[in-house]
């Protein structure tokens, strides 16, 4: 069966960028003095109008390389990358490639044309106009063979689908360099095979394409335009896939007669016919040699002198430019709202979780408000009214918080591909990202406070109605800050479980002392008392609610109530100095915090500095001193 894609759409050429590593190693602290050689001196190179497979046993280190040459890991790593015969500069290849990895997450709730046209705003800048930039994604989802699916959600789409959509998405701004990792793994034989075939014909553009696989049929190995095997860290052949088993003959090892040579060379790699890990990769000099069954003097070394001579980085870039205006990036205007247009949209189409926090807001505001019904202006009820309080400051910090804790991790892992691949900058996605979930925190909100407002029998006036609402809100919005500190550095499970726990110290600081009077406290706990915004969101509403009001009525059926005074009830609550204003600003200062937090922890996870991963080895220490 003829599985090419033929299409007549042809990919603009792209400037030659040819790769070239020299004595790569990498290691990883393992334990208190132990380190873990997982790249040992390898070298390669690999060319631009090729399609180069990345082979080799699981654990063999191909997801490592392919991290350290798209820079997407470098620390701990020794050795010379060589872009065009120069010492790669990392920032600016970095704006040259693009790299795919094995994960097929999508933004979810848009279709494939919408996923493919916020890539386009976002990556092509204004230079090109919307009918221009249409043309281009057709022309991309033709090549794709996305014509039947562009309509399709990107959560829909087969396993086959989503890597397609990957690569559609990262050739918008046509870049020279894709690194893809294992882009055929969980595809059937036919998805496979039409996938590389689309590779190899992007590659055909003039651009290098770097992808793991692995463990490719016979058909598959010999379109690749170069495999490069590796074991243990190490190089055992690099050239063209079917000329291994000449490869292997000459190294004494006859691959058996309709046996894949792919699969037997793995095999040999997994030493199942006996080590020959130390000849292999003499043989192939580590991977300074690209073997042909050439005789020896007609086989290339792979010196930096003999690459050929093409720009560097820089010069590429600039040619690039001014061959394809439309590739500058959209300004941080642009990338806000690209982004923030994105986030509205996918939760206004989530209809049943939109559903489901709509009816959460009015079940449990009709619940609360049944709960304290008519307490408001009860004399007998005062203290119930702090109940009242505390459990909507308790609704705005859960109900906020926690889908924050689930969704965040999963849509880090988005942000780290979309981020590494130059979509838009990180301040722009934060600043989408907090402005995104106000309104409808607002809207929902307000339904729960209007419920039991009326339900409780507050007092009906504007002012404390505002400083009510307006108190609520920034509880919620400080709690969903804090979910986000939490979620920005944990996994799902992790978060879930720190969020609530974590929790807990700023409920219990809210209510400490409240009744004995702010003097019996003791300094420690006071001083823990300023870091919970809980506490001032309490005395906020208490204070909102209960001062410069007229003495409550006792019901006839009571024989006494106690506060009716609610000046009197302030006082016994230790809470007659409170000044609103300055809880109100310690919310916003709170929020500030949190929200400032969460930008740092979450750049530095993306991209960690010194003072980071110095804080990173410490805790790992501590961790391997602990697990002794
Ligand atoms: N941070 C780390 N700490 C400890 N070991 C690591 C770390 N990163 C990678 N390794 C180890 O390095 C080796 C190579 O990992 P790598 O992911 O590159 O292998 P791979 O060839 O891509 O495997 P697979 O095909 O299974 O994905 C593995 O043994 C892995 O356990």
């Amino acid at each position: 069966m003829n599985v090419t894609c033929s299409t007549k759409y042809e990919l603009p050429k792209s400037s030659w960028v040819d790769i070239e590593f020299h004595d790569l190693t990498y290691t990883v602290p393992q334990g208190k003095n132990n380190n873990k050689l997982i790249l040992r001196s390898v070298n390669g190179q690999f060319k631009s109008n090729e399609l180069t497979a990345i082979l080799g046993p699981s654990g063999a280190g191909k997801s490592t390389l392919l991290n350290i040459l798209a820079g997407y890991k470098f620390r701990n790593a020794t050795g010379e990358i060589l872009i065009n015969g120069k010492p790669r500069d990392l920032k600016l290849f970095r704006e040259l490639s693009r790299y795919i990895m094995q994960e097929d997450l999508m933004q979810p709730m848009l279709t494939v044309y919408e996923a493919m046209m916020v890539a386009a705003n976002l990556k092509l800048g204004t230079a090109l106009s919307k009918k221009q930039k249409q043309t281009s994604i057709m022309e991309i989802l033709e090549l794709l063979r996305f014509q039947n699916a562009k309509n399709t959600l990107t959560t829909q789409l087969s396993g086959g689908e989503k890597k397609r959509l990957s690569i559609a998405l990262e050739l918008l701004n046509n870049p020279p360099v894709l690194f893809l990792d294992e882009p055929t793994t969980g595809l059937d034989d036919l998805s496979c095979m039409q996938c590389v075939n689309l590779l190899k014909q992007i590659a055909q553009g003039g651009r290098t394409i770097i992808c793991s696989i692995h463990t490719p049929s016979a058909k598959m190995f010999s379109v690749f335009d170069k495999v490069y095997i590796m074991s243990m860290g190490q190089c055992i052949y690099q050239g063209y896939g079917p000329e291994v088993i000449s490869y292997l003959r000459a190294n004494n090892l006859e691959c058996p007669q309709n046996f894949n040579p792919a699969d037997f060379i793995i095999e040999i790699a997994c030493q199942e016919y006996g080590n020959f890990q130390d000849r292999l990769v003499a043989a192939i000099d580590n991977g300074k040699s690209l073997y042909s069954s050439k005789p020896k003097s007609e086989q290339k070394t792979l010196d930096a002198s003999e690459s050929t001579p093409h720009n560097n980085e820089l010069q590429i870039l600039e040619q690039d430019k001014a061959a394809q205006p439309q590739n500058t990036r959209t300004t941080w205007r642009n990338q806000f709202s690209i982004l923030l247009i994105r986030m509205w949209k996918q939760m206004l189409r989530d209809k049943s979780y939109l559903l489901l926090r709509t009816i959460l807001h009015i079940l449990i505001g009709f619940i609360v408000g049944t709960l304290y019904i008519g307490m408001g202006k009860d004399g007998s009820k005062t203290i119930f009214n702090f109940g009242f309080y505390f459990t909507s400051i308790i609704f705005f910090m859960y109900i906020p918080m926690m889908p924050v804790l689930l969704q965040f991790p999963k849509e880090y892992q988005l942000i780290k591909r979309e981020h590494f691949n130059k979509w838009y900058r990180l301040s722009a996605y934060f600043a989408a990202l907090t402005v995104s979930t106000i309104p409808i925190q607002l809207i929902l909100g307000s339904l729960y406070i209007i419920l039991v407002y009326v339900l409780t029998d507050q007092p009906m006036e504007i002012g404390r109605l505002a400083t009510f609402y307006a108190i609520c809100m920034l509880t919620g919005i400080i709690s969903e800050s804090f979910g986000l500190l939490i979620a920005s550095q944990l996994s799902l499970v992790n978060a879930m479980f720190m969020g609530p726990v974590l929790s807990v110290p700023f409920m219990l600081l809210a209510v400490y002392g409240f009744g004995s009077g702010y003097e019996s406290i003791p300094k420690l706990i006071k001083f823990a008392m300023y870091f919970s915004y809980l506490r001032y969101s309490l005395e906020g509403l208490i204070y909102t609610m209960l001062t410069n009001r007229e003495k409550l009525e006792c019901p006839e059926e009571v024989e006494f109530c106690i506060w009716t005074d609610l000046d009197y009830f302030m006082k016994d609550m230790g809470m007659e100095n409170t000044i609103l204003w300055l809880d109100i600003t310690a919310l916003i200062v709170i929020y500030i915090l949190f929200r400032g937090g969460f930008y740092y922890l979450l750049k530095q996870r993306l991209a960690p500095n010194k003072t980071f991963l110095a804080i990173k080895y410490i805790g790992r220490l501590i961790k391997s001193q602990i697990a002794r």
